[in-house]
């Protein structure tokens, strides 16, 4: 999976209040050249811009007013699950359809992005809060949704990882034969954390011979530093926070 640099855009949050300060957040996109999305390490800015045609430079502020959207809608809960964890809610995204269909829009123009080379074969969606955008985000990319379910929810035989997210330790499972050998894999889920829940499933998907292309989150918190779990697989978020 590849992207232009300056395609792929990063959003700053500094409240952990319910208010989104939208214009500050405003600014944070306006703001943003570079990202911490590591889509192509290997693009240098200039190639970048040589690429650029106009239609992406379009897509590329849809997404940026799509971001402040987005951001405006999440909300903040202290101390929840357990105590000293800022719970952030992204399921107010699903309340407002036309959130609902800007967020999906701003997932797929995030993958088009990409190029047709990086298009996935199989979406990969995390039990639970992955399995709310990641059916309709397979179905606009023609692409299969497979499911990674939590340990004993899903019959016939599957495999197995353990991990260690930000609130406790789990196990994840996915079916044999769910994902082929050699199909191009995007996992998707809402937020990345600590990175343990998508590091587990991201071995899973070797491990049934799938060939991992990238992850792809609504939201990141890079204070816990997800990524260095993600073994320089590339990696896409929609919006961060600071939090
Ligand atoms: O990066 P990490 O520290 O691993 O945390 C991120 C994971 O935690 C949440 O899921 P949770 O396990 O709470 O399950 P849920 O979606 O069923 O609520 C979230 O939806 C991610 O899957
Ligand atoms: N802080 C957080 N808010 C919401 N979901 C999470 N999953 C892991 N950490 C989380």
């Amino acid at each position: 999976m590849s992207a232009p640099v300056d395609a792929a855009q990063s959003l700053a949050q500094t409240s952990n209040d319910e208010k989104t300060p939208s214009t500050s957040a405003e600014a944070a996109v306006l703001a943003s050249s570079t990202a911490s999305n590591t889509a192509n390490p290997s693009s240098t800015p200039s190639d970048a811009s040589r690429g650029q045609s106009s239609a992406a430079t379009a897509s590329a502020s849809e997404l940026a007013r799509t971001k402040i959207t987005l951001l405006g809608a999440l909300k903040h809960f202290p101390d929840f699950p357990i105590p000293g964890i800022k719970f952030i809610d992204i399921l107010p995204l699903f309340q407002d359809p036309a959130i609902h269909n800007a967020l999906l829009r701003a997932l797929e123009l995030q993958i088009l992005e990409f190029g047709d080379h990086a298009k996935p074969d199989v979406i990969v969606g995390l039990d639970a809060r992955g399995f709310l955008f990641g059916p309709s985000l397979a179905l606009r990319l023609n692409a299969s949704f497979v499911p990674v379910r939590k340990k004993g929810k899903m019959p016939g035989p599957c495999v197995t990882a353990t991990y260690e997210k930000e609130y406790g330790t789990d196990y994840f499972q996915m079916q044999e034969g769910a994902v082929k050998p050699g199909q191009k894999v995007l996992v998707v889920d809402d937020i990345i954390a600590t990175g343990g829940s998508a590091a587990a499933a991201g071995s899973l998907v070797k491990q049934l011979g799938g060939n991992l292309i990238g992850y792809l989150f609504i939201l990141e918190i890079p204070i816990l530093n997800g990524r260095s779990k993600l073994g320089g697989v590339p990696t896409v978020t929609l919006l961060e926070t600071n939090e």
